[in-house]
């Protein structure tokens, strides 16, 4: 029997839905066969010693923008999936956008998985658009095997002919309706463009272009707003809502309520709006621009309370980078500059230093944010997102306590600026495993850049 494992990590602190035990994990076939103390290693077994380290599900990041087709001098497949691998993230889903064409046909989403076949350390899912004037490419998308649908309804910024539109409130109901006819989700921006276009019109046109003056542009209302009117179109559509990216806790328990009353509606916030404030943004600059845009102190620590509670159901990167003279050229104000922040490779050691490490929250919660809730969330919980036999063996080795200073040339970005290079982390991941091959290793780097597989949400099942 022990000649059957492919790998064996022993040693480490494993953690289950619910619960750190130390044990040992067998891996055949890119499963997980056996969990228990002191497996045997065959004589062709490779053996990884995890003592005094964590092994994680890997991270399920539901939240990034690769960029590609057209853009991939932005970022790409290859680049961006080998900053995931090193964060000990083993499955991601890439944004419709800003790639161009965007990813609203089935056209378009031929493009992508083409230029993403062979080019992905890690395994991935692929977002589906809803934008004005596609609703009939919804189907096709939903039955080729789309994760979900990402609508806008604030300006998402971009370059290019045909980029990515925000949605008018008749197509996002419209839209909403066909989802909830083929069973799928909607995974929505929420910021009133109304209030960020007028605001931020009347800031230029004062000459207020500041830091300051651009999270103002952005206040908390116009979230509200947004998720309000979505949460009213969802009820009365009956369609699945996944709100990416909340900034506030008032917008957090609003959606909390909504579940309360039966609604099928998830929330998702990013390490930078529980890590970083509007103090850092004025201080790093651009490369802290985001919308939402990063909150106070006070806000952020209302944030974590309500992580804390259970009323947060997720955490992605919203990894959205871009060449640096987008944040830095001369001349660019802050309204200028490209808003997004890159971050991907770090969300894991982010959550846990200051999750874990600082705030002393469960591992087990953390854990369940950063891979168990997505994969239930999206379909892929019979597969990925927690320790247990028969799962996909994708996993995430984590020192507790091995403190360094992310470097910029530690960021495998294609472009290595993040508001997170500088800073001092009190742990680190050490090995990514992906059904059961080793992606990444802190002595090797990216081992085995290519081996990341498109899981399709709803191949082979008929629309319902
Ligand atoms: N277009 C795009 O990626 N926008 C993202 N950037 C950001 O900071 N928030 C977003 O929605
Ligand atoms: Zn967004
Ligand atoms: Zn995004």
């Amino acid at each position: 029997m022990s000649d059957s494992y492919e790998l064996v990590i022993k040693n480490g602190l494993a953690v289950l839905p619910g619960e750190v035990v130390k044990l040992d994990i067998g891996i055949s076939d890119g499963k997980i066969v056996a969990l228990e103390a002191g497996i045997e290693a065959g004589a062709d077994t490779k053996v990884l010693d995890a003592d005094g380290q964590y092994v994680l599900p890997g991270m399920i990041d539901m939240h990034v923008h690769f960029n590609e087709p057209s853009f991939g001098h932005w970022e790409g497949f290859p680049t961006g999936s080998a900053s995931l691998a090193a964060g000990g993230c083993t499955t991601y889903a890439d944004m419709p956008l800003n790639g161009n064409p965007p990813t609203v046909n089935l056209a378009a989403l031929g493009l992508k998985a083409d230029m993403a076949a062979g080019h992905s350390a890690v395994d991935y899912v692929l977002w589906g658009g809803l934008v004005p004037g596609n609703l009939e490419n919804l189907e096709e998308l939903w039955s080729t095997g789309v994760t979900g649908f990402k609508a806008f309804i604030s300006n998402p910024g971009g370059e290019g002919e045909g980029r990515f539109r925000e949605v008018d409130d008749e197509t996002l109901y419209q839209g909403m309706k066909k989802i909830t006819s083929l069973g799928g989700i909607l995974a929505l921006h929420a910021e009133s463009d109304e209030m960020t276009a007028v605001l931020a019109a009347e800031a230029v046109r004062g000459g207020r272009t500041g830091a300051r003056d651009f999270a103002a542009s952005r206040p908390a209302q116009a979230e509200m707003e947004a998720v309000a009117r979505a949460l009213l179109y969802g009820e009365r559509t009956g369609c699945r809502l996944h709100f990416v990216h909340i900034s506030t806790a008032e917008a957090i328990e609003m959606i909390h309520k909504a579940k309360l009353r039966g609604q099928d509606v998830s929330a998702e916030t990013c390490p930078h709006y529980l890590i970083l404030t509007e103090d850092d943004m004025e201080e790093m600059g651009p490369v802290a621009k985001c919308a939402p845009p990063l909150r106070s102190a006070e806000e952020r620590e209302k944030l974590w309370k309500a992580l804390a509670e259970g009323k947060i159901d997720l955490i992605a990167s919203d990894h959205s980078p871009c060449p640096p003279e987008l944040k830095l050229a001369s001349g660019l104000t802050f309204f200028d500059a490209w808003g997004g922040i890159s971050g991907a490779q770090s969300s894991m050691e982010l959550m846990f230093h200051e999750g874990v490490n600082t705030r002393k929250l469960p591992v087990t919660l953390i854990s369940r944010l950063l891979s168990g809730l997505p994969a239930e969330r999206f379909g892929l919980s019979g597969r990925k997102g927690s320790i247990a036999i028969g799962m996909d063996a994708d996993l995430a080795v984590l020192h507790p306590n091995m403190p360094y200073a992310l470097a910029a040339s530690d960021l495998l970005y294609r472009h290595k600026h993040s508001p997170y290079a500088g800073m001092n982390l009190s742990c680190r991941v050490t090995s990514t495993i992906c059904r059961g091959s080793l992606v990444y290793s802190l002595g090797q780097g990216v081992i085995f850049p290519d081996g990341g597989q498109w899981i399709k949400i709803n191949e082979g099942q008929p629309v319902l």
